[in-house]
């Protein structure tokens, strides 16, 4: 779903209003490098495709996620979805399956911009809770902030949602996240760097900020609040500053 804000920016809680008191966040180019996940995790998870599959289509975890791709060749629809970058639930459940291993034996380390785990860190701290929304799946969300070049940092998070929850673009999705915090949408922020993302949030009543990240290449909108990084939202939020990490 997707609607336009036309003025102002959606996102800023105005003069008494409620203050945030939950944030959720996308990964890829608001977390983490987009570069990452497209340079990085996707062809480890096409270069390792077969041998996984050959190691464990009978799985019976696996079989079921066979089960429900489409057409007579999983691997070719798997394949073609790769390519597209198709955000569909059987082939991120596999990539998280895939990426396990390298996050496991240290092929892989999740990609976070420096700016971020200061301020996650602050913002846990001070009892915000927080969430991740990505389309990547919930085990693999889990890897990257486990397995993270600024350590274990998934405990920080009370919540993780996928495409099981629904589409990023569908304002239903943050509706359903909302109610599983048990937080009010007007009090829930939601970070991200797709618009039609930020839009479906807008929506469902969620305050709204998009991460314009040079490095990304990231155009804005200007229907949202906008940061270049984390701090910025910190501040044009009220929240707490980053936080050196501890000792
Ligand atoms: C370890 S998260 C992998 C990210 C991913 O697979 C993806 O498709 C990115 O989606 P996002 O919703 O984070 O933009
Ligand atoms: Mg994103």
């Amino acid at each position: 779903m997707s609607e336009a804000h036309p003025e102002p920016p959606h996102g800023d809680p105005g003069v008494g209003e409620d203050a945030v008191r939950a944030i959720v966040t996308d990964i890829e180019g608001t977390t983490s490098a987009i570069a990452f996940v497209k340079d990085t995790l996707f062809p480890f998870a096409a270069a390792n495709l077969d041998a996984f599959l050959d190691a464990r289509a009978a799985d019976p975890a696996v079989a079921a996620i066979l089960s429900e791709i489409p057409g007579p060749d999983p691997r070719a629809t798997l394949r073609h979805w790769m390519a597209e970058d198709a955000k569909v639930t059987p082939l991120k459940t596999l990539q998280g399956m895939i990426w396990r291993a390298g996050f496991e034996d240290g092929r892989l380390r999740g990609h976070l911009w420096p700016d971020v785990p200061a301020c996650l860190r602050a913002w846990a701290a001070s009892g915000l809770t927080l969430a991740v929304y990505s389309s990547g799946s919930v085990e693999a969300q889990r890897l990257l902030f486990r397995h993270s070049a600024a350590g274990d940092l998934e405990p920080l998070f009370a919540g993780f949602f996928d495409t099981r929850t629904g589409p990023k673009r569908d304002a239903r999705s943050y509706a359903t996240i909302v109610a599983s915090l048990g937080t009010n949408a007007q009090e829930t922020l939601f970070l991200s760097d797709v618009v039609e993302e930020l839009d479906a949030a807008a929506a469902a009543g969620l305050l709204t900020c998009q991460l314009i990240r040079p490095q990304d290449g990231t155009r804005p909108a200007h229907r949202h609040a906008e940061a270049p990084d984390f701090p910025a939202v910190a501040a044009r939020f009220g929240l707490p500053p980053p936080q050196p990490p501890p000792g």
